[in-house]
């Protein structure tokens, strides 16, 4: 037995002795003198035996640690008494105190202090005693003090109401997840962990500012007043009315989504229309600085450029013969017949350019001409002598100078189709119509231009995706993800409860794979990590499982497949998540399966509770049952963060500081004492109104009055 290990001091403490012991529950049967109804090992007169009590049972390294998940009596005989000689009393039943205990962990004692180790090695013989830890014994165990658990959420009802504290690296480093009913507590919860961890950290540095990184993405608005005691919160939203509030345009670019997310929301077809959106895509991003015209002109001239490369790798011979030579030669004719085209519709700037290439193609097309009949179809056939590797050279280099001098780079240097380069998003269905003409594939792509089309001129959206002079990807990461030593504030609030539903699932996937991949480059260059924690409320939405059958290009599946790579990769580029939802039993299993840490308020749903035991780390088996009976604001806190699973009674938040989000007061609004004036006119205008149109702020009297 470890020296310093205090806990053999205790064995006269003992209230009880093991009668059996299974790995999941261990029976005891309580000492007749063990305490009744009350019990001052804490300092304070406190409960016992009680549900969700702390009882040790020491051991050779320790002590193992208990939670009480029954207790019953059970007839037993009458216990001898010292001093006593029972020869003719009749033998009465004696009613037995006996409790199971679920295993939790173990707690040592070493150089001076207690520390936990979760999980049981160790396991108790039928026989050995057991204690009640003391004061201190019972504020190592909940207050689950390593030397990083730094800050306090709340305190441990079933231990004398210790304080709850919890280390920010393990909450947040493997994902937490804060599950329960709706109005068991989560925002509030949610709001409360991130408060007091900036709370606490900026306590710690002397000038208070922090370096930390909260994303709230915020599907139903509740969290926009939650943090306005902080100096700076960025808040976003699709807004209405510039002028009322401290929100800035929420804005998600079509030019930040990738071609996948573009395949999603366009529902394109495989194959008749993603190839072609995505050279859209991709010709669109490589020349997007550039006027329309000079795109065309650098996208033609550079493939040709590539066919002619092509040849010269494939060997010369191709050009030397029939029918190579007169194929090139026909080639040549009709880049000349286009230049000569152009010539007279192009900007000025490329007059000059487009005459020198035209001039030097047609010396190299004329010098190799041999002569032309009339073939059997009437069609005029021209022959050629053979072209030689010089003639090719020429070629490639006259066009090369030729993109060169319009300001086109060559497309292999430029960007693909997935880079996040701004461009005009209005002209992807014009370009995307050219090149189906060009094709001749008119009708395989109609059908997307026309949706493309749709959903560009939709008002609603157009403020969220569309294209603004001066965007661009450095400002967009300042501003979602957050400056440099986090100046600009350390909150960032996403409210998304005005983003249409046809693109909701997609603006949170590009915005959450954007953070993701912006923080992989992060660590891939500066080579750390940038800490940093996305929190997603009504994550069910976000993250739904969803059946095998389910379209994998729906913007669902996509959104789904963002987090459920954030969730498996994102520890490694300091990217946390901090999910929050009532329906975990919707949630993908994947996602959940990758959560380290769980809260979990009051779970009523059979489907939920099953789900959320399967994927609990800990053998809690017992404790999970309480699940359904929990007030609001309690909560277990199981997992990484938690050495040993602990019922917390979180903090009380500010009324100003909690998540817009009570119950409706039904009673006080009948009975008049709270004001519901309506003014339906103001809703229906603010409804119906065009992009253009005026909206009037609401009159004090339709506006909610508190007597
Ligand atoms: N820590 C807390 N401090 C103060 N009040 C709290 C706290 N937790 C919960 N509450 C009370 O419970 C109510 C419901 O809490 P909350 O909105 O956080 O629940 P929820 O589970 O997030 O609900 P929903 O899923 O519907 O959003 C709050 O309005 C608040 O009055």
């Amino acid at each position: 037995m470890n020296d310093e290990c205090s806990f053999d001091s205790l064995r006269n403490l003992s209230i009880g002795t093991v009668q059996s012991v299974s790995p999941r529950e261990w029976r005891v049967t309580l000492d007749h003198d063990a305490p009744h109804s009350t019990a001052i090992n804490t300092g304070t007169p406190t409960l016992f035996p009680k549900i969700n009590g702390y009882v040790l049972i020491p051991n050779e390294s320790g002590a193992l640690i208990g939670v009480i998940s029954w207790i019953g009596i059970e007839n037993a005989q009458y216990p001898k008494r010292q001093g006593f000689k029972d020869f003719d009393l009749i033998d009465l039943p004696f009613p037995q105190r006996i409790m199971s205990i679920s295993p939790l962990g173990e707690l040592r004692f070493q150089k001076g202090k207690y520390s936990i180790e979760r999980g049981v090695f160790n396991y108790p013989s039928v026989g050995d005693i057991v204690i009640l830890p003391t004061k201190e014994q019972l504020q190592a165990i909940v207050e689950n003090k390593d030397d990083e658990s730094c800050f306090q959420i709340g305190i441990a009802p079933a231990a004398a109401n210790a304080p709850v504290f919890v280390n920010p690296n393990k909450l947040f480093g493997r994902h937490l997840a804060v599950l329960g009913n709706t109005g068991s507590g989560k925002s509030s919860s949610v709001c409360g962990i991130i408060r007091w961890s900036i709370k606490h950290a900026q306590e710690k540095i002397s000038d208070g500012k922090i370096n930390a990184r909260f994303i709230i993405l915020d599907p139903n608005g509740e969290y926009k007043d939650a943090f306005d005691d902080f100096s700076k919160v960025r808040k976003f939203r699709v807004q209405i009315d510039e002028e009322k509030d401290d929100f800035k345009q929420l804005r998600v670019p079509a030019w930040l989504w990738n071609s996948f997310e573009w395949d999603s929301i366009s529902e394109a077809s495989a194959k008749a229309q993603r190839p072609f959106l995505r050279q859209a895509l991709r010709e669109l991003k490589c020349g997007s600085q550039l006027q329309l015209k000079t795109r065309h002109l650098g996208i033609n001239y550079s493939s040709l450029l590539k066919k002619i490369e092509g040849i010269l790798a494939s060997g010369i011979l191709s050009v030397k013969e029939f029918p190579g030579k007169n194929n090139f030669g026909t080639l040549l004719l009709s880049t000349c017949e286009d230049l000569e085209k152009q010539s007279h519709t192009c900007l000025a700037i490329h007059n000059e350019p487009i005459k020198i290439l035209l001039g030097e193609l047609d010396q190299i097309e004329k010098k190799r001409f041999s002569h032309e009949y009339q073939g059997r179809g009437g069609n005029i056939v021209r022959e050629y002598f053979p072209f030689s590797e010089e003639d090719l050279e020429l070629s490639i280099k006259a066009i090369n100078s030729f993109l060169l001098s319009i300001g086109w780079e060559i497309i292999p240097l430029g960007p693909d189709e997935d880079s996040p380069i701004p461009y005009n998003v209005q002209d992807l269905p014009n370009y995307i119509e050219r090149i189906s003409q060009e094709r001749k594939a008119e009708q395989y792509l109609d059908f997307l231009i026309m949706r493309i089309r749709t959903m560009l001129s939709d008002n609603r959206m157009a403020s969220i995706i569309g294209f603004e002079k001066g965007d661009n990807l450095q400002n967009w990461l300042e501003d979602y993800i957050g400056g440099s030593n986090a100046e600009n504030g350390e909150i960032v609030i996403i409210d998304l409860s005005l983003v249409p539903s046809d693109v909701i699932h997609l603006v949170v996937a590009v915005i959450s794979r954007i953070i993701f991949e912006a923080l992989q480059r992060y660590r891939r260059m500066i080579g750390d990590t940038l800490p940093t924690i996305m929190v997603l409320d009504e994550a069910h939405v976000f993250i739904r499982q969803v059946p095998f059958s389910e379209n994998e290009y729906s913007t669902d599946s996509m959104c789904r497949k963002t987090f459920e790579r954030i969730a498996r990769e994102g520890r490694k580029f300091g990217l946390g998540l901090l999910l929050c939802s009532q329906r975990p039993a919707e949630l993908s299993s994947t996602v959940l399966s990758q959560c380290n840490t769980f809260l979990l308020h009051r779970i009523v749903n059979d489907k939920d509770q099953d789900l959320v035991s399967k994927f609990v780390p800990d053998n809690l088996g017992n404790l999970l049952r309480e699940l359904p009976i929990l007030p609001t604001r309690k909560g277990i806190l199981l997992g990484y963060a938690a050495p040993i699973p602990i019922l917390v009674e979180i903090n009380e938040l500010e009324e100003k500081c909690r998540p817009k989000s009570s119950d409706p007061s039904f009673w006080n609004v009948w009975t008049h004492k709270e004001k519901r004036n309506v003014s339906w006119d103001i809703i229906a205008q603010e409804w119906q109104k065009s992009s253009e149109g005026d909206i009037h702020p609401p009159t004090q009297s339709s506006q909610t009055k508190k007597p």
